[in-house]
């Protein structure tokens, strides 16, 4: 897991690793920026010429220590940097570098504001500002943002684009557009906020080997998943497992007009490791699950709010909302489980518009037993109230997880994965393929078939996100992001878990 630290936590761990390394500032700086260069050089030839723009702060000072090693790489390199001074004290020692190798500075003016030309071929690098933005860009460093971003060049960013808040949305657009970012040690929370993408570009994080001690000390409260079993221990089950001892998924889903969302829940369940997978809808959809999915078991939708079904067939876990019509019948379904389920409950699609109305037996409920909820965002607003952007949608996720003691799966682009205690964990797998109809049920059917099986709710959460991402990779490799279906995401989960199993 990639950890997700705050600008003011991430100087925390600078402060932490020069300490406790012991390393001096300049020579952290001088490590960054060699991986910064080393990553550089394995993707642009020396062919194309560089310029740096950097600050006067250690965003800047990276910039002309790139700078000086971009040169010695081979590079035509040109620095320049707006007239502000003093710089830091790392800045100060790296321009002076640079100027000892021979380096010239374009400066720019304030007052007598020109920016020098660039060829289009250019790749510009951008180090004006990094994690020390104290405030909005304006005045004239808003000008040469605008200006860098209305050139054609290619724009690699230091560690993040300049201008970007890192710790949440920018106000106003001051910020570089960068193609690249190649930012240091940890994700800035900008990054997974849908409205940066335009900012950000492709982003990588480079380890610059920042003291891992500071990790232990203070655990992140947000990370980004690369891969379940760094956060989680996968269920192992021996030679004399059975079908009894695998876990009994109860599935309520589907009705006349969406009882593709049964199957395709189903499917998912059936491939999650479940030993049994019953699947509660009506008696008239029963042959169809049949031929879709022989390996399940149908019952009357009852089962739902069948206390002795339920102990008889030892159901230890439950998923609802798949393909649901919003009437009363669910809503009585959904009030029982609520009211009576023991155990854990999956809350998902048109069950989560019934939950509008059932928010405080929910709130009792989740006193009882763990509860996940798998909303999309437009279901999250419905039950939770608009939110303007997704950092504010973000923010009543973590709020109202933590109100509610629930697992919250808001789903998008880096999934996130909200916990009862607040922490975010940001999916890593997955592509827009996926962003078709049924793709929840999917999710819904495989996390059911992981919590049956007696995986803690954090866990199934994390694991199925991260499988059905998986799953639709390998289904977007084998036949396009744009022919692949939802049912195809299920049909490659085997693809998923060897995936999980083999990069262990
Ligand atoms: N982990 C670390 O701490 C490391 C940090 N490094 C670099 O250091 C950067 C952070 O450096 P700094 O904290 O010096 O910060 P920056 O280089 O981001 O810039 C801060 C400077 O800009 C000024 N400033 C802030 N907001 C402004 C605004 N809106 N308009 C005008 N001026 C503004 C500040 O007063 C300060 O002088 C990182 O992004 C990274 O590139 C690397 O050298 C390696 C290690
Ligand atoms: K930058």
């Amino acid at each position: 897991m990639i950890p997700i630290y705050s600008a003011n936590e991430i100087k925390q761990w600078d402060a932490f690793s020069i300490q406790h390394e012991p390393i001096a500032s300049i020579d952290l700086m001088e490590r960054a920026s060699q991986t910064f260069t080393q990553r550089f050089v394995a993707q642009f030839s020396p062919e194309q010429p560089v310029y740096v723009l950097a600050g006067k702060g250690n965003n800047g000072g990276d910039g002309l220590a790139i700078a000086r090693m971009l040169r010695q790489h081979g590079f035509d390199v040109q620095v320049i940097m707006p007239s502000v001074h003093p710089l830091s004290h790392d800045c100060e020692l790296n321009y002076q570098r640079w100027l000892a190798l021979g380096g010239t500075v374009l400066q720019i003016d304030e007052t007598n504001f020109q920016f020098p030309n660039i060829p289009a071929d250019a790749i510009l690098i951008d180090a004006l500002f990094g994690t020390g933005l104290s405030r909005l860009l304006t005045g004239w460093m808003a000008a040469i943002v605008a200006h860098i971003n209305s050139l054609p060049n290619t724009v690699v960013a230091v560690d993040v684009p300049s201008g970007l808040w890192c710790d949440g949305l920018t106000e106003g657009d001051a910020v570089i557009q960068a193609d690249y970012c190649f930012t240091f040690q940890c994700i800035k929370l900008a990054f997974m906020l849908p409205e940066n993408a335009g900012y950000v570009g492709e982003w990588e994080v480079l380890d610059i080997g920042l003291h891992p001690g500071f990790v232990q000390q203070q655990p992140p409260k947000a990370g980004f998943v690369t891969h379940p079993l760094a956060v989680l221990q996968p269920i192992q089950y021996d030679r004399f497992a059975h079908k009894g001892t695998r876990g009994h998924a109860l599935l309520g889903a589907g009705s006349t007009a969406m009882m593709g969302a049964a199957v395709m829940a189903t499917h998912a369940a059936l491939r999650s490791g479940a030993g049994l997978v019953t699947v509660a809808t009506e008696a008239s959809a029963w042959p169809l699950i049949q031929q879709t999915n022989p390996e399940a078991i149908c019952a009357a939708k009852g089962a739902l709010a069948n206390e002795s079904f339920q102990l008889q067939r030892r159901i230890k876990a439950i998923g609802v909302g798949s393909g649901w019509v919003a009437d009363e019948e669910h809503i009585q379904l959904l009030a029982w489980l609520l009211e009576n389920s023991s155990v854990p409950l999956l809350i998902d699609a048109t069950a989560l518009s019934l939950l509008v109305d059932m928010l405080p037996i929910l709130e009792l409920a989740a006193l009882r037993i763990p509860i996940v909820l798998t909303p999309h965002v437009g279901e999250f607003d419905r039950l939770f109230g608009h939110s303007n952007n997704h950092a504010l949608r973000l923010e009543k996720a973590i709020h109202m997880a933590k109100h509610y003691r629930l697992c919250i799966v808001l789903k998008g682009a880096y999934t996130r994965i909200v916990l009862p205690n607040g922490h975010v964990y940001f999916n890593s797998t997955g592509n827009h393929g996926m962003a078709k109809a049924g793709s929840g049920d999917v999710l819904a059917g495989l996390m059911t078939g992981l919590l049956a099986q007696g995986y803690a709710v954090q866990d199934a959460a994390i694991l199925a996100v991260w499988l059905h991402g998986s799953a639709g990779d390998a289904a977007a490799k084998a036949m396009g992001t744009e022919a692949m279906t939802a049912m195809d995401i299920a049909k490659h989960l085997p693809q998923a878990w060897q995936h999980l199993n083999y990069t262990r």
